[in-house]
């Protein structure tokens, strides 16, 4: 095990807690009730692998006994030493616990998470190559996992997000008012999922409080369109209207106050937008699947209101352990700076509609 990587922390400088967290505490930490931990003033940096075997299964670790979140699977890694690269680190760390050489490749999600005892950041890289017999060198016990069955796992908080972003889509679009032309707006839809658009919000404030039920064609003929492109679709803010068409959610930051369990069985997916910690700690006790925050940048549509930006959006994650997509003037080519933030990916309306 490498020795502790500290940085000096810049968000928060509460005390610790204590030290020595076990398993009780990881379920404290993905609990969204708890209270938001105050720890000490510093960022932990920890390098983990994705690493695949020639059936595309991914390898899990599991933290042994008398370790903090033992009894919990892991992406393979650890904590980086002063002065050494990420690539390096994760490097070093899968020799020593796995016995293995590796080739790292390209950064898959960087996750900033607070524990009861410390902040956290996983810096999550994909494994180009490795060569090899990768075995328990240290004890633990090591799971070979098809990837749709990672989300099975009991993992640490901060994995969940990781998990997230190898399964499910990174860009989550949010459509447009429909105007005066349904078959242009749904031409329109049908052409984001045709480029590979996997998750949509139907979303037309304006048309569905003037006119609801050609609102209800609409999107029952969206719902339609989207089950035939194996797409997740959620309606805003309408929960009668998502169990009516069998589609998902996705809820205003006002409704949360109003709902004490989650609206919609599992099977349909939950997710609700959120502007500051305790609105996502809302979201993810009431069990939504993910969430939105933002605006990170100014926006066309409301010029004068400045953007969060990145950073505070970093500190907005690291409260939950929920996905969350970043909204707010951004585009497919932000896709990079969201992951490096912690974000699932980009949530937008323009950038992702067919014009
Ligand atoms: N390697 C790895 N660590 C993770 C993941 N998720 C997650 O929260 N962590 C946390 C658990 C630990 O607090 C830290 C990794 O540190 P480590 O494995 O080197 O530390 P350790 O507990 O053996 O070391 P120590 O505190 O006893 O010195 O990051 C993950 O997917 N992989």
């Amino acid at each position: 095990m490498g020795s502790w990587a500290e940085q000096p922390g810049g968000r928060s400088a509460g005390e610790g807690r204590r030290d020595g967290a076990g398993p009780a505490d990881a379920d404290a930490g993905a609990s969204a009730d708890a209270e938001v931990p105050r720890p000490r003033s510093r960022v932990v940096e920890v390098v983990a692998g994705v690493i695949r075997d020639a059936r595309g299964r991914v390898l899990l670790t599991r933290r042994t006994e008398g370790r903090d979140l033992a009894g919990l699977w892991e992406f393979p890694g650890g904590k980086r030493e002063p002065g050494e690269t990420p690539e390096a680190a994760l490097s070093r760390e899968l020799h020593e616990e796995l016995g293995i050489d590796s080739e790292i490749g390209a950064e898959l999600i960087r996750v900033p998470q607070i524990y009861p005892d410390k902040r956290l950041v996983l810096d999550v890289r994909e494994v180009r190559a490795w060569r090899g017999s990768a075995r328990g060198r240290e004890g633990q016990a090591l799971a070979w996992v098809p990837p749709h069955k990672l989300a099975s796992y009991a993992m640490p908080p901060a994995d969940r997000p990781v998990v997230a972003a190898l399964e499910q889509p990174d860009r989550y679009l949010v459509t447009p008012e429909p105007g005066d032309d349904d078959e242009a707006w749904l031409a329109a839809l049908a052409a984001a999922l045709a480029a590979g658009v996997k998750r949509v919000q139907l979303r037309a404030p304006a048309l569905s409080a003037a006119d609801p039920a050609r609102w209800h064609r609409l999107a029952a003929a969206a719902a339609k369109r989207g089950r035939a492109a194996k797409a997740e679709l959620l309606i805003n803010a309408d929960l009668a209207l998502a169990r009516e068409l069998g589609v998902g959610a996705h809820l205003r930051a006002t409704q949360l106050r109003g709902l004490s369990e989650r609206p919609l069985p599992a099977e349909l997916p939950l997710a609700a937008s959120c502007h500051d910690a305790r609105e996502l700690q809302a979201a993810q006790a009431l069990g939504c699947d993910f969430a939105v925050v933002g605006s990170i940048k100014p926006t066309p549509s409301h010029p004068s209101v400045l953007g969060i930006g990145w950073e505070a959006f970093a500190a907005l994650r690291e409260s939950v352990s929920l996905p969350i997509y970043a909204i707010g003037g951004l585009g497919a080519q932000d896709l990079a700076d969201a992951r490096r933030h912690g974000a699932q990916g980009v949530a937008a309306i323009r950038s992702l509609w067919p014009v």
